[in-house]
C-alpha cells in the first residue's frame, strides 16, 4: 500500500457554495450502472477478487469479542477457499482491511499478526457522533494506541444541516491531527444529511480537511450507501483531485450484501474516477456481510455449482 496521504487544504466554500443536483438525472445514471455491463464469467469472476481484496471486512455488534473478531481475522487472511483460489492460480488474496470497534483493535492486531493486514478502527463516538469533541479525539488516540492503522471517524450531522461549515472543517482537521500517522476514513452519514447538495458539501469539507477516504455511511442510519449517493460523493473526490491534486478514496459501506452489489460499485469507480480507484489504497467496501455471496459466485464460476451452505464465509 503506498503512503499517499491527502493533506488536505484551507476550508474554502468556493467548491461548493453555488452546488445544485439535477436528483432525476443522478438517479438515472446511477440506475444504469448494475445493468451497464454484460460482464463476461471470467471479468466477473475477476471483478470479484478484486472486490475482496478492497473490502474492509467489518463487525461492528454490540455483542462482539475478542474471538468474533479473531475469526473474523482468520476469515480476512483466507477470504476465499484455497481450492477456488488454487483453481484461479490466486494465491495472497486477504481483504482489504479489518475494521471494529476501539476495544477490539489489540485482539485483532494479536489475530493479524504479520499478514500486513491494516486494523480500521472506528472512532469518535461511532455512530452518532454525539460526544464531547475531546472525548472523541481522546477515543481516536486510545485506538492508534492499541495498534490501529485506519480510523474511521463519524462526522457531527448537525453541522452540515446548519451549514456551519467552518465548525465541520475544524473538527475534522482536530480528527485528521489526532489520527497522526493512522489514515483516516470520514464518515458522512448521508442517510441523516438531508439532500444531495449536502453530501457534496460535506464531502468537500471532508477532503479540505484532509481525510484519506470520504465514507457513506455506519450502516446503522435507516438508509445507508446507495448508488445515487455514491456518484455524488465520487464526483466531488473527482472535483476536488481536479481543483488541488491530491487523490481521496471512497468507501461505500451499509447495506452491501451481494456480488452484485460489489460489481455495481466497481463499475462506478471504474467510470467516473478511472481504474487507479480500484485499488484498495483508493476504494474500500464497509461490509459485514458481502464475502458469503462473493464467495458464492466464485465457488459457482469454478465448480459451476453452488456449494453447500456450511462451506460459505460467516461474513
Ligand atoms: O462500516 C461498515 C458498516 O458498518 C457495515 O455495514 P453492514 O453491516 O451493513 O455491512
Amino acid at each position: 500500500m503506498s503512503d499517499r496521504r491527502n493533506p488536505g487544504i484551507d476550508l474554502d466554500t468556493s467548491f461548493f457554495a453555488d452546488i445544485r443536483i439535477n436528483t432525476p438525472a443522478v438517479e438515472r445514471r446511477a440506475a444504469t450502472l448494475p445493468v451497464r455491463r454484460s460482464l463476461k464469467k471470467d471479468w466477473q469472476a475477476a471483478w470479484l477478487l478484486n472486490a475482496v481484496r478492497c473490502i474492509d471486512l467489518t463487525t461492528l455488534a454490540g455483542d462482539d469479542t475478542p474471538d468474533r473478531v479473531a475469526r473474523l481475522c482468520a476469515k480476512a487472511r483466507q477470504p476465499i477457499a484455497s481450492d477456488l483460489l488454487a483453481a484461479m492460480g490466486v494465491e495472497g488474496l486477504t481483504t482489504g482491511a479489518v475494521c471494529v470497534y476501539p476495544t477490539m483493535v489489540a485482539a485483532a492486531k494479536t489475530a493479524l499478526g504479520n499478514s500486513g493486514i491494516p486494523v480500521a478502527s472506528v472512532a469518535t463516538g461511532f455512530p452518532a457522533g454525539l460526544m464531547p469533541l475531546d472525548l472523541r479525539l481522546a477515543e481516536i488516540r486510545y485506538a492508534i494506541d492499541q495498534g490501529a492503522d485506519e480510523i474511521d471517524i463519524v462526522i457531527t450531522r448537525a453541522h452540515v444541516l446548519r451549514a456551519d461549515w467552518g465548525a465541520l472543517y475544524d473538527e475534522l482537521r482536530a480528527m485528521r491531527a489526532a489520527c497522526g500517522s493512522a489514515r483516516m476514513k470520514a464518515i458522512l452519514a448521508t442517510g441523516d444529511l438531508k439532500s444531495l447538495e449536502n453530501v457534496a458539501r460535506a464531502s468537500h469539507v471532508a477532503m479540505q480537511a484532509g481525510s484519506d477516504w470520504i465514507k457513506t455511511s455506519t450502516g446503522k442510519e435507516g438508509i445507508n450507501a446507495t448508488l445515487p449517493v455514491s456518484l455524488v460523493m465520487c464526483r466531488a473526490i473527482r472535483d476536488y483531485c481536479a481543483r488541488t491534486g491530491h487523490r481521496v478514496g471512497f468507501k461505500p459501506a451499509g447495506g452491501l450484501r451481494t456480488a452484485k452489489d460489489a460489481i455495481s460499485w466497481q463499475v462506478l469507480m471504474r467510470e467516473e474516477l478511472g481504474r487507479d480507484w480500484l485499488s484498495p489504497d483508493l476504494f474500500r467496501i464497509g461490509a459485514s456481510s458481502l464475502l458469503g455471496d462473493i464467495e458464492r459466485q466464485i465457488s459457482h464460476h469454478v465448480t459451476g455449482r453452488y456449494a453447500a451452505g456450511h462451506r460459505q464465509a460467516i461474513a
